[in-house]
């Protein structure tokens, strides 16, 4: 009897031993708020080594309440891997800007990164030598002078997209995506036939684009969490078989360009260019393929959403509308000069600052990637007393910046005066991250930024873009992604001048540039 006692005190000495073991280890490892005696930002509760750290759904708006709940910058704990979201301008500033030679890097991706890209997505690529070379290649190509470059055919892309909306308005979204395709295989391939959504090409890309949201999305995989299950058979099958499929696709792209070099029909592009120059910037030919694949990935679908936002944002907000076509009409006019240059041009964006308010308001209001790309801290960052950890993966939360309510007050409303002073010129003390931060800001803004522009200009001096009454637009249908897509919604487009005219005016472009 006391020997069964014995036996049993002994039995539950050793299980409140271990519980309590595990319980200093779980605090160690898990719930440890400090590093080196700073304290980490603060954040909701850490989670197991297999849980993700970030919410399963409505990732940007869960994490932007929980920055409006714990603070400017929290920390996420999934096991001892720390995710810092970074989701106010100033902190923004402060952390992804000044300190962005210390976020230069992206975390291990292995979904994404290893088994889709085959680690050469330049987009996932971590900081060191091989970056600094795919880096110096496009910024070579999209910079602000290259950029200028291609105005002109983005001006005659826009101008399809006015002719493409007069014939078939219902199908707004897929003229961003045609016009944002267009201008992407130019501009990387020289391509100058006309492109159709149903181009086979087109709907290979489109095909490339949708299996690398679904391996971005954070949590999707579990390899991401667990990465020795790379080494289980069979894993990731799928993964893999979409990269061959993608670098089939952009090696043959690669390889038209070569053959139209070889007989010297090849238009100047971004893949010419580095075939020419490609041993300065010390490229094999599958990192040319990726390079210039991936742009298009990186810039045609992120340039679509932009342009229907600021479409959905003009058919909410009639009295913003106004305001810029009151200003259209009175820098560009229905009557300026002869028949072609009555429309607006890229000279004129300077003369247009209700324009810039109302499009910076558009990807302010509904930011195109609402979660941004996930950075990863090669050094302890101090802000304000809290450790952002070397190694730490940090995001700079572009949903929760937006709604910045010092930066942005009353910030769920559209109004694009805040851009602007009282002189009625855009403000420079103000700003959004629409293209990301530091070091790796997106390389292919200044071409972006224009096709934004003179996709805007031209669609609100030709048409008042409405609500449709019998069918109100759900500002909140977005799809859950990296690249958020609005749902299919009716704009009614009514032309502000005589329909035939337009027409005549949008068609000649090209003639005369002929
Ligand atoms: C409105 C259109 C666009 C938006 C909103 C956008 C946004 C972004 C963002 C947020 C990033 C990540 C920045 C970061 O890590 O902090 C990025 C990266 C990138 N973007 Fe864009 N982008 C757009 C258009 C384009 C275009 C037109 C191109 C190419 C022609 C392009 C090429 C790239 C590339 C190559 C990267 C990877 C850069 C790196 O990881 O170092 N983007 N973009």
């Amino acid at each position: 009897m006391v020997s069964e006692s014995l036996t049993k005190l002994t039995w539950l000495a050793g299980a409140t031993m271990t519980a309590s073991l595990l319980v200093v280890l779980y605090k160690k490892l898990l719930a440890c708020p400090a590093v080196n005696g700073i304290p980490l930002p603060p954040g909701p509760p850490a989670r197991w080594f297999w849980d993700n750290a970030l919410p399963r759904a409505n990732i940007a708006r869960t994490l932007s309440d929980w920055v409006s709940q714990y603070g400017p910058v929290i920390s996420l704990r999934q096991g001892n891997h720390v995710i810092i979201v970074v989701g106010r301008v100033d902190a923004a500033c402060d952390i992804m800007e000044k300190e962005g030679g210390a976020l230069v890097d992206r975390p291990r991706s292995i979904a994404a990164g290893e088994l889709l890209s085959n680690g050469m997505r330049i987009l996932l690529e971590g900081s060191g030598e091989r970056f600094r070379r795919l880096r110096k290649a496009v910024h070579t190509h999209l910079q602000p002078k290259a950029a200028e470059t291609y105005q002109s055919l983005q001006m005659e892309n826009a101008r399809n997209v006015i002719l493409d909306i007069l014939d078939d308005p219902k199908h707004h979204q897929e003229h961003a995506e045609r016009y944002a395709a267009s201008v992407i295989l130019r501009v990387t391939y020289g391509k100058s036939t006309p492109t159709a959504n149903t181009d086979p090409e087109v709907v290979r890309i489109h095909k490339v684009l949708e299996h690398f949201q679904l391996a971005m999305r954070p949590g999707a995989h579990l390899i991401d969490r667990i990465p020795i299950l790379k080494h289980l058979p069979g894993y990731g099958r799928d993964l893999i078989s979409w990269h061959h499929e993608e670098l089939q696709l952009f090696r043959e792209q690669l390889n038209r360009v070569k053959g139209e070099m070889a007989t010297e029909e090849a238009s100047p592009s971004f893949v010419k260019t580095l075939i020419q120059h490609g041993s300065e910037h010390h490229l094999s030919n599958d990192e040319m393929s990726y390079l210039a694949g991936t742009l298009f990935g990186a810039g045609a679908d992120t340039t679509a959403v932009a342009i229907t936002n600021c479409i959905m944002a003009a058919a909410c907000h009639p009295e913003a509308q106004a305001r810029v076509q009151e200003e259209l009409d009175m820098v560009v006019g229905p009557n300026r000069g002869t028949h072609l240059f009555s429309s607006p041009l890229f000279e004129d964006e300077e003369s247009l600052p209700q324009l810039q308010a109302f499009i910076q308001e558009a990807l302010r209001w509904k930011p195109v990637t609402p979660m941004g790309f996930p950075h990863r801290a090669t050094k302890d960052i101090i802000w304000r007393g809290q450790c952002i950890p070397a190694g730490a993966t940090v995001f700079g939360i572009h949903l929760a910046i937006a709604r910045d309510p010092v930066a942005f007050p009353d910030a769920e409303k559209f109004d694009p005066q805040r851009w602007l002073d009282d002189e009625g010129n855009l403000r420079t003390d103000i700003r959004f991250f629409t293209f990301g931060f530091g070091r790796r800001v997106c390389p292919g803004q200044h071409v972006a930024n224009r096709s934004i522009f003179v996709n805007l200009a031209l669609l609100l001096w030709s048409f008042r873009i409405a609500e449709n009454p019998r069918a109100p637009i759900d500002t909140n249908a977005f799809s859950d992604s990296v690249i958020s897509h609005a749902a299919p919604f009716d704009a009614e487009f009514i032309p502000r001048m005589d329909r035939g005219a337009l027409r005549s005016m949008m068609e000649k472009y090209g003639e005369i540039r002929e």
